[in-house]
């Protein structure tokens, strides 16, 4: 029997398979794209993003993992961009966004996280069939693959400038800084650390950038021990420079804790708790009764400074421009040991008589570079005329709290930010041509804590401090 001819069979097309659902890798993509899109910030919309996928049934570890994706992936962005530009035969700018995010996420799975390879492209090719469509996924998969093909060191080898043809090109691709802000934190270390800012200190510093900061809490004096409060965190460590300072160990939630819901104690950098006890701890000639703080919202600084007021009887003004923030400013007091007032106030027309004051602190808006570490997306944000553009208002500000504050009273002027035209260049401007004004040593008031270089001012640094790179400059009124 012979068999007919076989017909040429026509394949039946393959079912097209849903892509799997994977929430952790969903939500950072989710996240990165309100980042891009609406100018979110990560560390606002990655909780309620979280929350709404826990309420879905999303586990502790999708969440750890979703969080170290999202932070992970803006830090590095400028690395990774580098080697996507390197693995594609079009310009970057070229690529559609959404695309870039799942390309992003993919290469920091591939180069910075214990997934392996072969896992980290097949989910990252599964999010983008879920999210951007299977056409794209197939680009997706073809640009991981080649990334796949060496490690972070051999990619940056490759794709960085050479640092002896250009330094800051060349720290700004391995370390994921834009060029300017290597260049003006590296001037501002050499302007504070003459001896020590070198290849090697600066790029300590840019790694810190880059490190997770650990949390902070501040046990608020007159409200709860520094002890009490270490007792209710197995695991915590003391701070390193504030008596106050409790570090928390990694992956505790800070807003479940019962003190900080009693606003005993609160989430603070020890940075920003060394502005404050620095500012408290100048010595002022005659009175300690009333205290301005002149930008407070959202308030951590106010709340310490309020608690520290209070042990010495003396009151707190609180003010802020912001009706939102003075808001917060208001919840952050609340049960404060002491008198205090918040008011809405411009600081710069201010709502009170000139010299009401016996110490007045202005943490002014800055560019905030000095909490890269904290805000994973601000570096990319941020442009070099922004620090220009804050420049009038911190001038106005720090005039207005000399003029609010009394003869032989105290001025501290914050930012936290180390770039020199938002800090010294600030006070010197100012301070040009008044006799009235005397530099106070502000080192001498934060005992213990190395490096903080020829004064009167002083630059922290999260590479040598481990905190924030707050500025405090301490001013008094003579005449
Ligand atoms: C760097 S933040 C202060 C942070 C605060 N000291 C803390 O520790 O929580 C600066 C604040 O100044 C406020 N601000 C901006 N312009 C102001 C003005 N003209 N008068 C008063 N506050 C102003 C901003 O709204 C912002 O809340």
């Amino acid at each position: 029997m012979s068999t007919p001819a076989s017909k040429p069979v026509k394949r039946a097309p393959r079912p097209h398979r849903r892509p799997k659902k994977d929430p952790a890798r969903s939500v950072a993509f989710r996240a990165l794209r309100a980042v891009d899109e609406r100018d979110a910030y990560a560390n606002l919309i990655l909780p309620s993003l979280l929350r709404e996928a826990e309420q879905k049934g999303m586990d502790r570890r999708d969440a750890a993992l979703a969080t170290e994706l999202v932070y992970g992936t803006l830090r590095l962005q400028g690395t990774y961009d580098a080697i996507i530009a390197a693995c594609i035969d079009r310009p970057l700018r070229e690529v559609d966004p959404p695309v870039l995010d799942v390309l992003s996420l993919g290469a920091h799975q591939l180069l910075a996280t214990r997934i392996p390879s072969h896992a980290a492209v097949s989910a990252t090719v599964e999010l983008a069939r879920a999210e951007i469509g299977d056409g794209r996924a197939k680009f997706v998969n073809a640009v991981l693959r080649r990334i796949s093909a060496q490690d972070l060191d051999a990619w940056i080898a490759q794709v960085a400038p050479p640092y002896e043809e250009d330094a800051e090109d060349h720290l700004a691709v391995v370390h994921s800084h834009p060029r300017w802000v290597v260049s003006a934190l590296w001037d501002s270390l050499g302007r504070w650390q003459p001896g020590a800012a070198g290849r090697a200190a600066v790029e300590e510093l840019l790694r810190a950038d880059n490190d997770r900061p650990e949390v902070t809490l501040v046990a608020r004096p007159g409200r709860i021990a520094t002890e009490q409060l270490a007792a209710e965190l197995p695991d915590s460590s003391p701070g390193r420079w504030s008596p106050y300072a409790v570090r928390l160990a990694e992956g505790g939630d800070p807003g479940s804790l019962p003190a900080i819901q009693q606003n005993q104690a609160g989430v603070q950098d020890e940075g920003s708790q060394l502005v404050a006890l620095a500012l408290a701890a100048a010595a002022v000639d005659g009175p300690d009764r009333l205290w301005l703080d002149g930008c407070a919202g959202p308030g951590g600084k106010a709340a310490l400074l309020g608690a520290l007021a209070a042990e010495r009887g003396a009151a707190l003004v609180a003010s802020e421009r912001q009706p939102h923030r003075a808001r917060l400013v208001a919840r952050a007091l609340d049960g404060n040991p002491g008198p205090y007032t918040v008011i809405t106030a411009d600081g710069t027309k201010p709502a009170w008589r000139p010299g009401s004051f016996d110490r007045v602190l202005v943490d002014v808006p800055c560019s905030g570079l000095g909490a890269l570490r904290r805000r994973p997306e601000a570096r990319w944000r941020r442009r070099p005329e922004d620090v220009a553009g804050f420049g009038p208002l911190q001038r106005d500000l720090l005039r207005s709290a000399l003029a609010s504050v009394r003869v032989g009273g105290v001025v501290g002027y914050a930012t936290c930010s180390p770039h020199l035209a938002e800090t010294r260049a600030v006070v010197d401007d100012v301070l040009r041509g008044r006799a009235d004004v005397e530099w106070v040593d502000a080192r001498p008031l934060l005992p213990g804590v190395p490096a903080l270089g020829e004064g009167p001012d002083i630059q922290l640094w999260p590479h040598l401090h481990g905190t924030d790179a707050m500025y405090l400059a301490l001013l008094r009124r003579t005449a």
